[in-house]
């Protein structure tokens, strides 16, 4: 009787009677509206159950194919242990999960560095790849675009779109990457790109020099930069300075300023600088051939004296904070250049350091701006360095050309 409201027939006479129909049911024990509920969802539940039935007997020796599965998507991943913070293999481990709830399957693979990560590379087996990931900074993704790129199957190799988890000092193609697709610089950020599967075309710049060939996808660097980039290497012992360890080369540097003799030749794009008219392109958007081939009709530009710096960039970002070229698109067949010569105050110079990270530097008049199909680089100084894509090679006579939309990276 308690809890449960009695109906009219069943209300107990007198006093006690009216105590017990006044004092209200507890909320634990089923109210009669709700047995009713549980009555007819009883009911619904065994009707089913019937049709169920029915429909199986109908359907017998006609079985239901299963829904063909979504075939997991194969990443290859390469975790550079020493690159950056060297803290690659807990940032993977704190963003697997992304690409697992994403159905992606991964093979993990850790770098040895230089010629030892490039040949691991061209041993994979491409058929049971479908992308890569590269959990490190732009070191490792030039080693791998090199393994790719003399594969036994380069094409092939190639073709597969990569992802980048930034774990590196720089990473200014995860920079890139990340900013054009409105994503703030993070690595779940990164890998929820991954995970949506979607890529872009970008190029690539191939160097050659003495015969031999290297791919970049960053940036070829000479003078001042190359400085930067190598010397401030020796400082990678201070791992808590992270990123500042290249700041603080810059700013040393800066205030031990030389200069570098050199001749600096380059096919330049005929339809560059833009008059202010010209709308802003879509920074995805493929080139057309036509802008290809008009560029190859225009002609060479030749700069020779002292430079202090010559940086030829593949994308905007050179690292995660230095915009470098801000008019950079990931696949319009072009490479941009920033020239820099002697003349320039050392105040000048430290104000253009200081705005690099919103690409005003370009404000400062003594920056060159170009856009180049191919660029040739003869050092005439003895002694200097060059680096493409940080990585340092040999300091003599470097050409660079760019195949356009080589390439394809996870973007968006
Ligand atoms: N196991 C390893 N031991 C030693 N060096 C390695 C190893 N794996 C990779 N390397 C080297 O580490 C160097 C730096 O790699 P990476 O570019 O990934 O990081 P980073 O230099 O900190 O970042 P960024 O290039 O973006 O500034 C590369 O030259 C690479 O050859």
């Amino acid at each position: 009787m308690v809890g449960v409201k009695p109906t009219d027939q069943q209300y107990p006479q007198g006093l006690v009677g009216f105590i017990l129909c006044a004092y209200p049911a507890p909320r634990t024990l089923p109210h009669r509206r709700q047995l009713r509920e549980y009555e007819f969802v009883c009911a619904t539940e065994q009707m089913r159950s019937q049709w169920m039935n029915a429909i199986r007997q109908a359907l017998q020796g006609h079985p239901i194919q299963p829904q063909q599965a979504v075939r997991p998507r194969h990443l290859q991943v390469l975790v550079n242990p020493k690159g950056g913070r060297r803290q690659a293999k807990q940032v993977f481990q704190s963003i697997q999960p992304i690409l697992e709830d994403a159905h992606c399957q991964v093979s993990i693979l850790e770098t040895q560095g230089g010629e030892g990560t490039i040949q691991a590379v061209r041993d994979f087996d491409l058929s049971a790849i479908d992308g890569f990931v590269v959990v490190g900074g732009d070191g490792t993704v030039y080693e791998l675009i090199n393994g790719l790129m003399t594969h036994g199957d380069a094409e092939v190799a190639i073709a597969k779109p990569i992802g980048i988890i930034p774990a590196g000092t720089g990473n200014g193609l995860g920079k890139t990457i990340l900013d054009l697709s409105q994503e703030t610089y993070d690595p779940s950020n990164a890998a929820f790109i991954i995970a949506k599967g979607q890529y872009q075309p970008i190029n690539l710049g191939v160097v050659k020099q003495d015969g031999k060939e290297y791919y970049s996808i960053l940036s070829l660097a000479w003078a001042l930069i190359s400085d930067i980039d190598i010397k401030s290497n020796k400082l990678r012992f201070l791992k808590f300075l992270g990123s500042l360890r290249s700041d603080l080369y810059a700013f040393l540097s800066i205030l031990a300023l030389r200069s570098y003799r050199g001749r600096i030749s380059f096919l330049p794009a005929p339809d560059w600088p833009p008059s202010p008219d010209t709308p802003q392109p879509d920074l995805l958007a493929e080139p057309q051939p036509a802008d290809i081939e008009t560029s190859t009709a225009s002609a060479w530009q030749v700069l020779e004296g002292e430079f202090i710096a010559l940086w030829v960039m593949n994308v905007a970002w050179a690292t995660h904070s230095v915009l470098a070229a801000p008019h950079a698109r990931l696949a319009d067949g072009y490479m941009d250049v920033l020239i820099i010569r002697k003349g320039i105050t050392r105040w000048r110079l430290l104000t253009a350091f200081l705005k690099i990270a919103t690409g005003e530097h370009l404000l400062i008049p003594e920056m060159e701006y170009y856009k180049v199909r191919c660029l040739h680089l003869e050092p005439l100084s003895s002694e200097g360095l060059l680096a493409v894509d940080g990585e340092q090679i040999k300091y003599r006579s470097v050409e660079m050309n760019v195949l356009a939309n080589h390439a394809q990276v996870f973007c968006r």
